[in-house]
C-alpha cells in the first residue's frame, strides 16, 4: 500500500494554509486543529508539507529518538542575509554547530555555571532592591531586564551591564526580538521566493534584503564591541572570569580569525539569545503569584520553613525547597516559552506509517504538549503540587519546554539556577498582588518564535523590611567583581 502523509484539514487552493495561520497567539490554532484532526496532522503551504506533532510521544520518537534525521532547521533566508546563521538557533547540524554547542556547554553546564552562582543571588537581590523602589511595578520590565542583564552580560563577556538603556543592552534586546521573528517565519516570503535578493534595489520585495544588511551591521557590532572589552580586560591584567576571556585565555591569544569571529557569536548569543527567554518566565512566575495566593501562600510557608524569615535564599537552599522546583515547573509549562519547534527533514523518511518527504517541515506543538488534559488534568489551571504528587503519570517540563534532542537548549543550567534564585528571593520578600481590583481569567500571551504573557499585572508588597535590607547591603561594585568564592572549575 502506498504510504501518504498524515491527513490534515483542507487549505485554499495553491495558496494552502498559507494566510490561514493566525499572527496573534497561532499556538491555540495549531492545538484547536488537533482536537478535530488527531495528534499528528499535516497542513500546507504554497504546496509545501508541514507537518505539526501535537503529543509529548509523537515529538519524542521524532525529534528525540530520530534526532539524526530530525536536528536541521527549516531554511530562513532573512536569518542568511542578516548573519544570524552565525548563531546557533539558525545553524545547521555540522562541525560549526558541534563546535559552538561544545564551548557553549562547557561555560554553562551544570559544573560551569556554579562559577556564577553568586553573580546570580546578588543580581536577585538586585530586583529585591528595584521591586523595593517600584511597589506599584510601574517599571517592572526594566527591573526583570536589569536583573537578566546583569548576569547574561557578566557571563559573556565579564561585565555586568546594569543600565538596561544601556546602548549594549539596547542593541542586544532589539536582535534578539528581531532574531525571534526571524526564526517565527516572519519573513517567510523569502524562503518561498528566495531569488527576491537577486533582484535589483528598486524592486519590490527587496526592502527586506535592505533591512537585513542593517541588522547584520548591528550584529557585527555587537560583537566586535564586546569582544573588545574583553581584549582590553585581558590587557590590562583584569579580566573577570567569562566565557570570552576564557576562549582567549584557553587559546593563549592564538585564534585564527574565523575561531575568534564564532567565539564572538557564541558570546552574543549567550547573553542576547538568554535574556528574552528568562524575562518571559519571571514575568510569568510573577503574573501567576499574583493569581493564585493559595500557591503562594504554600510557597512562602515553605521559604520560611527553611530560611526562617531571617536569612536570603541560595542556591545551596534549593533541594530543601521542593515547592519552589514545582513552581519553576509550572511555570515552564503554563507559557511555554517556545511554544513551537521546527525541524526539516534531512531525508525520506517513514513513521509509523506515513512517508515523510526529504525536506518537510516538521513542528512540535509544545503548547498542545502543555494543555494534554490527560499529563496536566485541568491544563489551564496554575497547579504546582501535580509535580508533588508522584502517584500522578506526569511529563516533567524540562522535557519538552527547552526543546529536544541533539537541538536541546544549552542554556537551560543557567535558566534553572537563575530562576530558582530569582523566584525563592522575591517569594522570601515580598507578597505579589494583583495590579487592579481583579485579574483577567483568560490567559493572554503574545510573541513569535518566543511566547510571553501579555502583561504581568501585578504589584508587590514588603513581608519582610528586614530583608529588604539585607539586599541593600548588596552593592553594585560587589556584582561587578568576581567573587573570590566562585569555584575554578575549568580542567
Ligand atoms: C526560560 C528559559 C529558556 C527556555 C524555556 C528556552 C527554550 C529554548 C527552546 C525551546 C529552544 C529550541 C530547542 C530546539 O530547537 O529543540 C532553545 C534553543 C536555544 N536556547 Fe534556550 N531557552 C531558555 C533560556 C536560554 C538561555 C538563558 C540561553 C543562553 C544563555 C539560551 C540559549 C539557547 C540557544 C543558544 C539555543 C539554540 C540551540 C540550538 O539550536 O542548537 N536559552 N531554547
Amino acid at each position: 500500500k502506498r504510504q501518504r502523509l498524515p491527513p490534515g484539514p483542507r487549505g485554499r487552493p495553491l495558496l494552502g494554509h498559507l494566510g490561514l495561520i493566525p499572527k496573534v497567539q497561532p499556538w491555540l490554532w495549531f492545538t484547536g486543529l488537533a482536537r478535530n484532526y488527531g495528534e499528528i496532522y499535516t497542513l500546507r503551504i504554497l504546496g509545501r508539507p508541514v507537518i505539526v506533532l501535537n503529543s509529548f510521544k509523537s515529538i519524542e520518537e521524532v525529534f528525540i529518538r530520530r534526532s539524526n534525521k530530525y536536528s536541521n532547521k527549516p531554511r530562513r533566508v532573512m536569518g542568511e542575509l542578516s548573519g544570524l546563521t552565525g548563531s546557533m538557533s539558525f545553524m545547521n547540524p555540522g562541525a560549526l554547530l558541534r563546535n559552538a554547542r561544545k564551548q557553549f556547554t562547557l561555560e554553562l553546564n551544570a559544573r560551569g555555571i556554579q562559577r556564577y552562582h553568586t553573580t546570580m543571588e546578588d543580581a536577585s537581590r538586585m530586583l529585591i532592591q528595584d521591586l523595593a523602589a517600584d511597589l506599584g511595578c510601574s517599571k517592572l520590565e526594566d527591573h526583570v531586564n536589569r536583573a537578566v542583564g546583569v548576569v547574561s552580560t557578566r557571563i559573556s563577556f565579564g561585565h555586568s551591564i546594569y543600565d538596561p538603556a544601556d546602548p549594549v543592552m539596547r542593541q542586544a534586546r532589539e536582535l534578539a526580538d528581531y532574531a525571534s521573528h526571524v526564526l517565527g517565519g516572519a519573513y517567510a516570503i523569502l524562503d518561498f521566493f528566495p531569488f527576491l535578493p537577486s533582484l535589483p534595489d528598486w524592486a519590490p520585495g527587496t526592502g527586506l534584503v535592505r533591512l537585513a544588511k542593517s541588522w547584520k551591521a548591528q550584529l557585527i557590532s555587537l560583537a566586535d564591541t564586546t569582544a573588545g572589552v574583553v581584549q582590553r580586560d585581558l590587557m590590562a591584567g583584569s579580566a573577570p572570569t567569562s566565557f570570552m576571556s576564557n576562549v582567549y585565555s584557553r587559546m593563549h591569544h592564538n585564534l585564527e580569525p574565523e575561531e575568534e569571529q564564532n567565539a564572538k557569536m557564541i558570546a552574543v548569543t549567550m547573553f542576547a539569545g538568554g535574556m528574552l527567554p528568562l524575562q518571559s518566565a519571571i514575568l510569568t512566575f510573577l503574573h501567576a503569584m499574583a493569581r493564585n495566593p493559595e500557591s503562594q501562600k504554600r510557597a512562602q510557608e515553605e521559604l520560611d520553613s527553611v530560611l526562617g524569615g531571617t536569612r536570603l535564599p541560595t542556591v545551596a537552599d534549593r533541594a530543601a525547597l521542593p515547592y519552589m522546583t514545582a513552581i519553576l515547573a509550572e511555570t515552564l509549562r503554563w507559557v511555554p516559552v517556545g511554544p513551537l519547534i521546527s525541524r526539516k527533514a534531512l531525508e525520506d523518511d517513514e513513521w509509523n506509517g506515513y512517508f515523510i518527504p526529504k525536506g518537510t517541515t516538521l513542528v512540535a506543538n509544545n503548547w498542545a504538549v502543555s494543555r494534554d488534559p490527560v499529563m496536566y488534568p485541568d491544563p489551564e489551571q496554575w497547579r504546582p503540587e501535580r509535580y508533588l504528587d508522584k502517584s500522578e503519570d506526569i511529563v516533567n517540563p524540562w522535557d519538552y519546554a527547552f526543546g529536544y534532542g541533539r537541538r536541546k537548549c544549552p542554556g537551560l543550567p543557567m535558566t534553572d539556577t537563575l530562576c530558582f534564585m530569582i523566584f525563592a528571593t522575591v517569594l522570601a520578600v515580598f507578597d505579589i498582588k494583583p495590579a487592579g481590583r481583579s485579574i483577567k481569567q483568560e490567559l493572554q500571551t503574545k510573541g513569535a518564535a518566543l511566547c510571553r504573557i501579555e502583561s504581568a499585572e501585578c504589584i508587590v508588597r514588603v513581608r519582610s523590611p528586614q530583608l529588604v535590607g539585607v539586599c541593600k547591603e548588596t552593592n553594585e561594585m560587589d556584582l561587578a567583581q568576581p567573587a573570590a568564592s566562585e569555584p575554578e572549575v575549568r580542567p
